[in-house]
């Protein structure tokens, strides 16, 4: 047991998927993980071990923003030994030519939270992904024809801002969509020697205010996934 989760030592895989949403953790356990079962249920963050393709993988809710990721990605690599994460998520398209469901992979990852500059004492850091996950889930959703954006994302503390001055400056210079999560959960595998990928569904669309409903969104989760389970099997 950990702080937040109450799963015993071995129940939780080195392999791990991170939705935001808890119920997203339910519904990768339910459609995609044979032998699932039911290891957390502490603050209703639901998570799940079973099997994919013979492989252990786990699927952990981690609540929205950066303070809940480091809580539940530092339990999980400390408490349990989780070494490789990769977050599963949904995002607000920054860009024109990004579409409802299309993938985004996070390359790297630009915020307006301090987190980093708490640790770094000041200084900037620029959190990235894994480049082992990052190139085996952009080959596999290319070969899956998938339409995918690999690039830098925009990490907030907000979603809903005061201002939109700071997302304008960042769609300016190319940032593909907006998230809360990846800072911590890269920063953190950063600090720990493991290795953490963001993959992100485009939920909304920021510029023509075009969004995804909740049952919309369920169903617009498969390739994002399949991509992650596969991602995240492989050695
Ligand atoms: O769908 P999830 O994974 O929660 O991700 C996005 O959705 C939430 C906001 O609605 C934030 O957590 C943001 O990062
Ligand atoms: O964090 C998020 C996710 C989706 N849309 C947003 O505007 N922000």
């Amino acid at each position: 047991m950990s702080r937040h989760l109450s799963a015993k030592k071995g129940e939780i895989a080195e392999r791990v998927l991170l939705p935001g949403d808890p119920l997203r953790a339910k519904f990768v356990a339910e459609q995609f993980l044979d032998k699932a079962y039911c290891y957390n249920e502490v603050r209703g963050m639901y998570g799940y071990t079973g099997m994919y393709k013979g492989v252990q993988v786990s699927v952990q809710g981690t609540g929205m923003g950066n303070p809940s990721m480091s809580i539940y990605g530092t339990e999980l690599i400390n408490d349990y030994g989780a070494k490789k994460l990769v977050r599963i998520g949904t995002c607000g398209a920054m860009q024109k030519e990004l579409n409802i469901r299309d993938v985004i992979l996070a390359q790297a990852v630009s915020s307006d939270s301090n987190l980093t500059e708490k640790i770094f004492h000041g200084c900037n850091y620029s959190p990235v992904a894994d480049f082992s996950l990052l190139i085996k889930a952009y080959q596999l959703a290319q070969s899956k024809n998938v339409n995918v954006f690999v690039g830098n994302i925009y990490n907030s503390d907000e979603f809903y801002r005061e201002t939109l001055d700071r997302l304008h400056k960042f769609m300016e210079f190319g940032v593909l969509a907006v998230e809360m999560e990846s800072t911590a959960l890269y920063t953190l595998a950063a600090k720990y020697g493991v290795k953490a990928l963001s993959i992100l569904t485009v939920g909304s669309q920021l510029l023509t205010n075009e969004s995804l409903t909740h049952e919309e969104s369920e169903k617009s989760f498969y390739e994002m996934v399949e991509i992650a389970l596969n991602t995240v099997i492989d050695d």
